[in-house]
């Protein structure tokens, strides 16, 4: 296979301000559009058609017309196609990283390993496109043979957050695609870019028109049109818990199949037999990644009672030396804040947490524009308001506790149940604890362990179904069971002469 020229495409050749609906490039009806603005600068990185429930009937009409065509192909066809994507999404990474930077403010790095991460999750789908096997199962009859085939759900509705632009929706056309299904997506506003150039590598990668369509706009009008439309068999989500649940509803009408990867609230354990160095280095990353805005950042950190001064002090350093800045800027590990809103919900957190007891350590403000200082909270107690809500953005509240026992109660004690980690060299434990605790993603001496091969879900309220591993191809596939009868024998009197 040809690999896709590498010639230096920078991050305004994927810029498109049109909606990618069969194929084509086409504007909302109207010309209605939205700014997207760079986090760190406020100013603007390039503008996206608001759209609503007309042109969401139009890419569903779309999906709905491509999806035969696309479903009788083989799968070594379609997974010839995912692989040509993944080679243009590895090709052309720079360039891409740069606009998911500049539309999302993460730094450069995080978001090189997030295109990244997004080749992955395609090649990984390309291959798992070649193993959807079906079975036979010993029947219980004579005379009958009897088999489960797997068939594609056909049209899929995709509706993924702004903190990981690309990433999400490569963890939702991967599967798609590798079974069969074709797709309508919708991105998140504060971050759509992303997506829509995901338009530009599918068309070039030769994935056949309608197959893939990317819907930027009114979330509520297009959600409205995805969770009811008869042609939808399937909405795949990522985002709050609380608009996973509003979709949830919109859907049990026509009782679509749904897959919802939803908020988290994560324990970050540390016993006092951890290893000190290592614990601080697995809370610094899996706090303050992505500036504290993903779904599996630590929200609360629980350090026994033996090792808390020590680890308080050393955490504290180690975050201290976070460096703030554009995202562009080499070197910097810790970026904005998606927007407003968001700096305020972190201020308002750090100001709950010092009316009831709470000691900042360090940080605790706002510094410049949508820049918030990284930020360490000693004294936590329950009845703060972080200790139940996800904070989403880098404030790490630290709470002491004594034993095994209350360390597994209070971390438990959430309706979410996404990811959570703790620290420990007694292997004992590490077993007692890693089965007690009620997550769908536990790190042992770890702060961040996602990749393509293993499941991401979770438990509770932070979600249903699974994305990635041999487990995230499930959910675009309908078993279908037939009973071929009939198989005896015909006697020669029932032979037609
Ligand atoms: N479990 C995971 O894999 C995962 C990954 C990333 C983010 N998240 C969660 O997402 C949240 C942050 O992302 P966010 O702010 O984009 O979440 P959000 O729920 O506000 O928005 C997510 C997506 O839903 C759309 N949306 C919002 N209201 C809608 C409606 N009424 N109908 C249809 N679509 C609607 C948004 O436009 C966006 O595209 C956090 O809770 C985080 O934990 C979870
Ligand atoms: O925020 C949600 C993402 O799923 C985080 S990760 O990059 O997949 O770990």
């Amino acid at each position: 296979m040809e690999k896709p020229s590498t010639s230096a495409r920078g991050w305004r050749d994927f810029l498109r301000d049109r909606l990618y609906i069969g194929g084509t490039w086409v504007p909302a009806e109207g010309g209605a559009v939205i700014e997207v603005t760079d986090p760190a600068t406020g100013g603007s990185v390039g503008q996206v058609p608001d759209a609503g429930a007309v042109e969401t009937e139009l890419a569903v009409a779309a999906a709905r017309a491509a999806f035969p065509a696309f479903a009788a192909l083989t799968a070594a066809e379609r997974a010839g196609m995912l692989h040509r994507l993944a080679d243009l999404i590895d090709a052309h990474g720079p360039a891409l990283a740069e606009l998911l930077t500049r539309e999302q403010g993460k730094p450069l790095a995080e978001a090189r390993g997030e295109v990244g991460m997004s080749a992955a999750y395609i090649r990984w789908f390309a291959e798992e496109a070649r193993r959807v096997y079906g079975d036979t199962i010993p029947s219980p009859w004579q005379g009958r043979r009897l088999m489960v085939t797997p068939e594609p759900v056909g049209v899929v509705g995709a509706i993924t957050p702004w903190n990981f632009p690309s990433s999400m929706l490569a963890r939702k056309i991967g599967p798609a695609l590798a079974a069969g299904c074709t797709i309508v997506a919708k991105p998140a506003s504060q971050a759509p870019l992303s997506a829509l150039a995901w338009g530009v590598l599918c068309e070039e990668a030769g994935i056949p028109s309608g197959v893939v369509n990317i819907v930027t706009g009114d979330a509520r009008a297009i959600g409205g049109v995805l969770t009811s439309h008869p042609d939808v068999a399937k909405i795949t989500f990522t985002g709050s818990t609380e608009v996973g649940k509003t979709l949830l509803r919109q859907a049990a009408d026509s009782v679509k199949r749904c897959s919802m990867e939803l908020g988290g609230n994560a324990p970050f354990i540390v016993f006092d037999d951890a290893d000190l160095d290592q614990a601080v280095a697995g809370a610094v990353a899996s706090k303050f990644r992505n500036a504290g805005q993903t779904c599996v950042c630590s929200n609360r950190i629980y350090v026994q009672s033996g090792i808390h001064d020590r680890f308080v002090e050393a955490f504290s350093r180690a975050v201290e030396a976070l460096r703030a800045g554009s995202g562009l800027e080499e070197g910097v590990t810790l970026g904005p804040l998606i927007d407003e809103k968001a700096v305020v919900g972190a201020e308002a957190f750090v100001a709950d947490a010092r009316a009831k007891g709470g000691r900042v350590v360090t940080g605790g403000a706002r510094s410049k524009g949508l820049f918030f200082q990284p930020t360490v909270i000693a004294d936590a107690s329950a009845a703060m308001d972080f200790a139940h809500e996800e904070i989403f953005g880098p404030v790490a509240p630290v709470f002491r506790f004594e034993t095994e026992e209350e360390a597994l109660r209070v971390a438990n004690d959430t309706r979410y149940g996404l990811a959570c980690y703790f620290y420990t060299t007694d292997l004992g434990r590490a077993f007692r604890v890693s089965s007690a605790l009620r997550y769908g993603l536990v790190g042992v001496n770890e702060g961040v362990i996602t990749t393509e091969v293993a499941p991401f879900g979770g438990m509770k309220q932070s979600g249903l179904g699974r994305e990635g591993s041999k487990y995230g191809i499930e959910d675009y596939l309908d078993q279908k069971y037939v009973c071929f009868g009939g198989l005896e024998e015909r006697k020669a009197a029932d032979a037609i002469i």
